[in-house]
Formats: structure tokens, C-alpha cells, sequence
């Protein structure tokens, strides 16, 4: 795909798979970045960065592997990030050079604060690397994309400078970070505007923007941009990323589908044309939101724009009235545009398998039939002690059963848990162990979850601190399925994990449990002799 940088729609850069991935706890190894990958491929976007290649062997892999399976010939560019640096930029031309459109994003801070206290560089020194690293990118791929770190807070003659030399030395595409998140809308539109005034030769690059959301301005910010001239935006799913994270992807492509009138004029067309100013399969987005959040342990807020659980509810009288007797008295879109059915059936024990699978069609989600029988008994189980399956407790046991398994991992096989207020909160757990051992521990605890957590420690000997733990349910009702998140620490890294339940203590354990097995998998790849002695220490 070929990309023409006086495009009159926006392209959509996602960077889930790595700003997002930046988010405390939300490491995703490769076979989740894949699965992330193949979906925003089937959700639209145009470029997919997959990572930062120089960072880690892992972030390598699934670079790596992503350009191979995902970056198909008129598929999504795939990108990597890598500082302005040789052996940077060199791992991520050899991550991505897989893919049929490679492209290398490399990136150099420029404030006079990032220079004097981070790179310790003059400006001339910064120059000079920008010059250089750029044309060694476009020594490895014809798509180079320059980001001016901070550029929001860089003096502004200073930042025409360097963007004219990214340009001369064969930048493609231009992205403007706005890094701390300090701009205001206005400020924005200002310092786009800046830039193509004082900036030549701009007429075959296109130029981008990256809004961090630490003022809650991300997606105002990126909007104000696009109003400006900018072409490229850059964004998460669910607005993950580095702390308070990016600009929401639905947020922007939703704000752009349901106010097309407003931007069209900014895209020079007629005020009143249909074409959708985004390639994005807005059908796509509320799948592609749960995925996400399942896989990075990161919870959707119920209040989140567009995503959330209660982004398409309505509680109050006068809103129902309103909603009853003609929907867009509050509702300014549709939940089916985002892929969320409206004509919700009910499923309950008595459903069959045809039922199931036509309503997770529905919902977006196409299972392997090894994957469906296993959801299908699920479904069976939780249905015998619920009364009604809603959509969402449909979603929840797909996630549950579908979520990618870390192989040779440790495995729940029994869980018994006796609390109450007269006795002492002990549980029995039996654990496969990643050498096919089965074994049985008792303990007791504060309350039946901490017993629960003791016993594991008991066989899982991987030091870590839980630092998170949350519950949820998914639906009303006293017999609704619970969703629990968890987060543990081992040194520096955060592992998340997920699992639901009508018990919220089986569902607290094997979500305790995947937290545990994401670490053990995070140890084998990096430390395998620390993970060996975890996988035999146990007893
Ligand atoms: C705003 C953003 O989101 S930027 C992207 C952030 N993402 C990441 O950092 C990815 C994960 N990072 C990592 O795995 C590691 O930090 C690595 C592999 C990139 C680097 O690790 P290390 O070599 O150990 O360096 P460390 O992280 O301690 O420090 C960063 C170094 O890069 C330098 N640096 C920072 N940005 C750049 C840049 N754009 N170009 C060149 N050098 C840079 C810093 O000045 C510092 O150099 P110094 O050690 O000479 O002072
Ligand atoms: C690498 C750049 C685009 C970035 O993430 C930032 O500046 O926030």
C-alpha cells in the first residue's frame, strides 16, 4: 500500500502494540501482539507499530513476526520505533523488512529541556544525528518516519530547523509529539500551522501528530491537528499508553464518522459528502476494544467515549422516555456502528450450539470450532447456574476460553475454598506444574482469596508483589459472572491478568494464576535458568 501524502482522509497510525504497550502491567507477549495485529488489520488501520525492536528479543520476535504474517502485500504498513541511533535503527530494519510495507519510525528529542538533561547534546550535535539517522533509515526502507521528541516544547525556530533536515535527508512522514501531553488545543492548532508556514519542501511528506492524554487533551489535541492540515494521526485502542496514555483511536475515528459535516471542510470536499474520512471498520472497534483490554489487563472505564459499558446505557426516566420515543433524542450514534448488536436475544441453558455460534457472530467474534465447543461448554456451565446469558457474559467466557494459553505453564485443576465468620479462610488448590506434576497444597488466609494466593504461592515459588486487585461484574444481578484483574510485580515489570467466574474467587485465582504463568513465560524468555529453578523448585 502507497500511501499519497496529499491524502484527503486521515490515516490512522496505531501504536497500541507500542505506546499502549508502554502502560504500567500491560506487557503482551508475541503471541498476543500477534493476535492484537491480526486484528487491527481487520479493523483497518493503515500503519501498525508493532514495537521497539532494539528494546528487547521479545519486542524483536513480534515485530518480527507481525511483519511476516500481518504486513501482507496491501495490508497495513508495519512499523518499528528506534532512537536516532545505528544499532536502533538497524534491528528495526531487520524486524520489519519482513513486511511488504516497512517503514522505520526513529525519533530524537529537541527541547532545550530533553537536550540539557536527557541526551545532554547541543542543538548543533541534534542536527547533525537527525540528519544522519534519518538517511541511514532510508539506507534500510523507502518509508522513514521522524518524530521531534517534545516537539510541543521545543522553541519553534529550532524545530523548523531539524524537520527541514529530516525532510532534505528523506523523512516520508513528519509526526509532531505533543510527548508530555502540555498542549492545548489552540496551542496545537498554532504550532501546525507553524510549522507549514516556515517548514518547505513539505508537498510530498505527510505530517503526523502523537497527543499523550496527561491533561485528558489527547484527543481534542489530535482533532485540532487534523483541522489544521495534519494528515496522520497516531492512537491506541482504549487510549492506552505511556502514563495517562494516547489518544483514543474510537474516540478520533468516531468524533470524524458522526461529525463528518464539521471536518469535511477541512479535507477540502463538499460539506455534505458521505465518504468516510477514515478507512477504519468502525463494526470493528468494540472487538478490537475487548481483545485489547483482555490482553493487557487493562480495564475499559464503564464512563470511557465510545467503548465503555455504559457508553450506550441509559439510566435516568427523562433519558428513557426520550430514548422510547425516538432514539436520537440522546444518542448522537449507534451502537451497532461500533459493532455492539442491538437486538439482543436471550440465550440461557436450554440454547444450542447453532444459537451460540450465531450470536458470537453477531457479536463479531468467528471462532475455530475447537475453540467454540470449548466456549460451548462453558456457556453450558455458567448458563445451568444463571438464569439469562447477556452479550456480555457471552463476551466474557470467549475471552476467558479463547485468551491465548502460555504453553508449559502452570494449570489450576481443582480449587476448594472454606471461609465464613467462624472459621478460618483456608483453601485446597491442585496445580499442574509446567512438568506435568500434579500437586495438591492447603492453606489459609486473611480471607478466602488471600488463602487462595497463598496456596499458589506455595507451588508457584515466583517472587512477586500483587499490587492490583480488582473485581467486576459483568452484569447486574446477584448471580452474574465476575470479572477479576489483577496485576503483579517482579523487580521493575508488571504482569496483568484476567479471569471470570460466577465465583469471584475461582475467578480470582486463575486470573492470579494467568498473572503468574505471564511471568514465568516473561522469565523463560529472558532469564531461562531463573525460570528453570522456579518450574523444579516447586514441592
Ligand atoms: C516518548 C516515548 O514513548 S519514547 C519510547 C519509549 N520506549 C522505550 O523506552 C522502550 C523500552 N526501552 C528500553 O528497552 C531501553 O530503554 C532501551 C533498550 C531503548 C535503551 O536501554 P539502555 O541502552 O539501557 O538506555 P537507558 O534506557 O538507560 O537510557 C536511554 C539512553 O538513550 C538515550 N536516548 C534517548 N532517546 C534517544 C534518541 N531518541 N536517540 C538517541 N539516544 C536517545 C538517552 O540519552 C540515554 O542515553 P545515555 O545512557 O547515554 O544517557
Ligand atoms: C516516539 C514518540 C512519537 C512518542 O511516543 C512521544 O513523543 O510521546
Amino acid at each position: 500500500m502507497s500511501i499519497q501524502p496529499q491524502t484527503d482522509r486521515v490515516i490512522i497510525f496505531d501504536t497500541t502494540l507500542r505506546d499502549g504497550e508502554q502502560s504500567p502491567g500491560a506487557t503482551l507477549n508475541v503471541e498476543e501482539k500477534l493476535a492484537i495485529a491480526h486484528q487491527l488489520a481487520l479493523l483497518g488501520v493503515d500503519v501498525i507499530e508493532a514495537g521497539f525492536a532494539a528494546a528487547s528479543p521479545g519486542d524483536f520476535a513480534a515485530v518480527k513476526t507481525i511483519a511476516q504474517e500481518v504486513g501482507v502485500s496491501g495490508g497495513p504498513i508495519i512499523c518499528s520505533l528506534a532512537r536516532a541511533t545505528r544499532q536502533d535503527i538497524q534491528a528495526a530494519a531487520q524486524a520489519v523488512q519482513y513486511a511488504a510495507h516497512p517503514r522505520i519510525h526513529t525519533m530524537i528529542s529537541t527541547s532545550d529541556i530533553h537536550l540539557k538533561y536527557q541526551l545532554r547534546k547541543s542543538r548543533e550535535e541534534v542536527l547533525a544525528i537527525a540528519k544522519e539517522m534519518v538517511a541511514y533509515a532510508k539506507s534500510f526502507v523507502d518509508d522513514v518516519e521522524f518524530s521531534p521528541m517534545d516537539a510541543s516544547r521545543t522553541d519553534p525556530e529550532f524545530l523548523y530547523q531539524v524537520l527541514e533536515v529530516a525532510i532534505a535527508s528523506g523523512a516520508t512522514t513528519i509526526n509532531i509529539p505533543d510527548t508530555v501531553g502540555y498542549c492545548t488545543p489552540k496551542e496545537m492548532a498554532m504550532l501546525i500551522q507553524g510549522i507549514r508556514e516556515h517548514v518547505s519542501n513539505f508537498d510530498n511528506v505527510i505530517l503526523s501528530v502523537h497527543t499523550q492524554n496527561d491533561l485528558g487533551l489527547a484527543t481534542a489535541n489530535a482533532l485540532a491537528a487534523l483541522e489544521n492540515g495534519v494528515r496522520q494521526v497516531e492512537c491506541t485502542i482504549n487510549g492506552i499508553g505511556e502514563r495517562a496514555g494516547n489518544a483514543a483511536l474510537e474516540e478520533i475515528v468516531m468524533a470524524l464518522q458522526v461529525r463528518k459535516p464539521y471536518f469535511n471542510p477541512y479535507f477540502n470536499r463538499p460539506v455534505d459528502s458521505e465518504a468516510p474520512l477514515t478507512n477504519i471498520k468502525t463494526q470493528e472497534i468494540y472487538k478490537t476494544s475487548c481483545l485489547v483490554s483482555q490482553l493487557t489487563g487493562m480495564q475499559v472505564q464503564a464512563n470511557k467515549a465510545i467503548v465503555g459499558a455504559n457508553a450506550f446505557a441509559h439510566e435516568s426516566g427523562i433519558h428513557q422516555d426520550g430514548i422510547l420515543k425516538h432514539r436520537q433524542t440522546y444518542e448522537i450514534m449507534e451502537a451497532a456502528s461500533i459493532g455492539l448488536p442491538e437486538n439482543r436475544i436471550v440465550l440461557g441453558k436450554h440454547s444450542g450450539r447453532n444459537a451460540f455460534r450465531t450470536r458470537l457472530q453477531e457479536l463479531g467474534f468467528q471462532l475455530s470450532e475447537a475453540d467454540l465447543n470449548k466456549a460451548f461448554s462453558r456457556f453450558k456451565e455458567v448458563a445451568d447456574k444463571k438464569k439469562e446469558m447477556s452479550d456480555w457474559d457471552l463476551e466474557a467466557i470467549v475471552r476467558d476460553e479463547t485468551q491465548i494459553q502460555v504453553e508449559n505453564a502452570f494449570q489450576i485443576e481443582h480449587i476448594q475454598v472454606i471461609c465464613g465468620d467462624s472459621t478460618y479462610p483456608s483453601a485446597t488448590i491442585t496445580v499442574v506444574t509446567p512438568e506435568r506434576q500434579i500437586l495438591t497444597v492447603a492453606s489459609v488466609g486473611t480471607g478466602p482469596v488471600d488463602a487462595v494466593y497463598q496456596a499458589i504461592n506455595q507451588l508457584v515459588k515466583i517472587p512477586n508483589q500483587l499490587i492490583e486487585f480488582s473485581v467486576q461484574s459483568v452484569t447486574g444481578g446477584i448471580d452474574a459472572l465476575g470479572t477479576v484483574t489483577v496485576r503483579a510485580q517482579h523487580q521493575e515489570r508488571i504482569f496483568s491478568g484476567q479471569a471470570s467466574d460466577t465465583d469471584i474467587v475461582v475467578a480470582a485465582a486463575y486470573a492470579y494464576m494467568n498473572a503468574l504463568n505471564r511471568l514465568y513465560r516473561y522469565l523463560q524468555q529472558s532469564e531461562p535458568t531463573v525460570s528453570a529453578d522456579f518450574a523444579t523448585t516447586v514441592h
